[in-house]
């Protein structure tokens, strides 16, 4: 069977855009890098169920937000003055799409229109304090998705911060919640465990996974933080993407700096982690990583290096075995499973 991959990259030295590439699950390899629309660093995307692509964008020079169909045909860009958007997220059930911009601190929400294309509906910024570290000299919002509750949650790295909104049908958001990390913890991305009241936030500035009950009033509490990175590991490092297998028994985060995944295993109550195993990405910077529909495979984005590398996951340990790498991807900082 053949999987695509779209690929979200920087446009700043050698990509030109989005690009796909295959994964055929049956010869276990990657294969067949297509550019599949110029476009200016469209470092992360999303589809729709109308099978339309949503992705951070730069049109003369404004950043924003762009919608694509299902044949990458443009439909329509949002840009205002500034840096452009770091994430993209769709809620199918609103037709709403939500974005974060790191640069600027803002959560933007944009309405799906009825032919694919997007406009603006809500904007906001948090005026909350920033935490210590030198990156957190603002608001710096990283991640804008859903909770299991169809709540917004937003991970703000310069306020420490992780933000839960309730959301109405026209887009506008009421915060329900604020979760306070610990100080220099800079919260990147968050996923739910698929059964359990439990959240992961990955932090980028402290290499740290904190395990958080999520409550019905949308709060969120710390249970265990345990680090990403090897005990005799004294590098410079950057967190950056975590996922979690299908059956909620395994979580992965990517190293940057220390250029490796982290593999933890769940408890059953989805409580406890445990690190099992830290491997090489093959490469330099792994911006993304993601899992195939069955979770038989991981495929990693090294963006200073342009390799992709692909591992095998044994669906049982949870344990990763290298199968590919040096498969040229150009800056690539988004790896997304179509
Ligand atoms: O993880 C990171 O993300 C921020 C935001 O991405 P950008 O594409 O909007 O710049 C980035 O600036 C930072 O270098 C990186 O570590």
């Amino acid at each position: 069977m053949i999987e695509k991959i779209i690929l979200g990259t920087y446009t700043r030295r050698v990509s030109e855009g989005i690009y796909t590439i295959d994964l055929d699950t049956e010869k276990k390899e990657l294969s067949g890098l297509t550019l599949a629309t110029k476009e200016v660093s469209p470092t992360y995307l999303a589809k729709s169920k109308a099978e339309n692509l949503y992705t951070v964008t730069t049109v003369d020079g404004l950043g924003g937000a762009g919608a694509y169909d299902s044949t990458y045909q443009f439909l329509n860009a949002v840009t205002e003055e500034g840096a452009p958007l770091c994430y993209v997220a769709v809620d199918e059930t609103r037709q709403l799409v939500y974005g974060a911009n790191y640069h600027k601190g803002e959560v933007n929400v944009y309405r799906i229109l009825d032919n694919g294309g997007i406009e603006a509906v809500e904007s906001l910024y948090h005026q909350e304090e920033t935490g210590p570290h030198k990156n957190q000299d603002h608001a710096h919002v990283h991640y804008t998705d859903l909770t299991p509750d169809q709540r917004l949650v937003v991970c703000d790295l310069g306020t420490d911060r992780v933000y839960t909104y309730d959301v109405a049908e026209n887009g506008k958001l009421t915060l329900a919640a604020t979760f306070v990390a610990e100080p220099g913890t800079g919260p990147r991305h968050l996923v739910f465990h698929p059964t359990q009241p439990i959240a992961y936030l990955f932090g980028e500035l402290d290499s740290t996974v904190s395990v958080l009950a999520y409550q019905e009033n949308g709060s969120f509490e710390k249970l265990q933080k345990i680090s990403t990175l090897p005990e005799d590991f004294t590098g410079e490092n950057g967190g950056a993407a975590i996922r979690i297998s299908n059956d909620g028994r395994f979580l992965y985060t990517s190293n940057r700096g220390h250029n490796s995944i982290a593999v933890f295993e769940i408890s059953s109550n989805g409580e406890q982690l445990s690190a099992i195993q830290n491997i090489s990405t093959e490469g330099d910077f792994p911006r993304d990583f993601a899992l195939n529909s069955t979770n038989e495979f991981l495929v990693c984005a090294n963006q200073n290096s342009d390799n992709l590398t692909l591992f095998t996951r044994d669906a049982q340990t949870g344990k990763l075995t290298l199968l590919q790498k040096d498969i040229y991807a150009p800056e690539c900082v988004c790896v997304y499973f179509d």
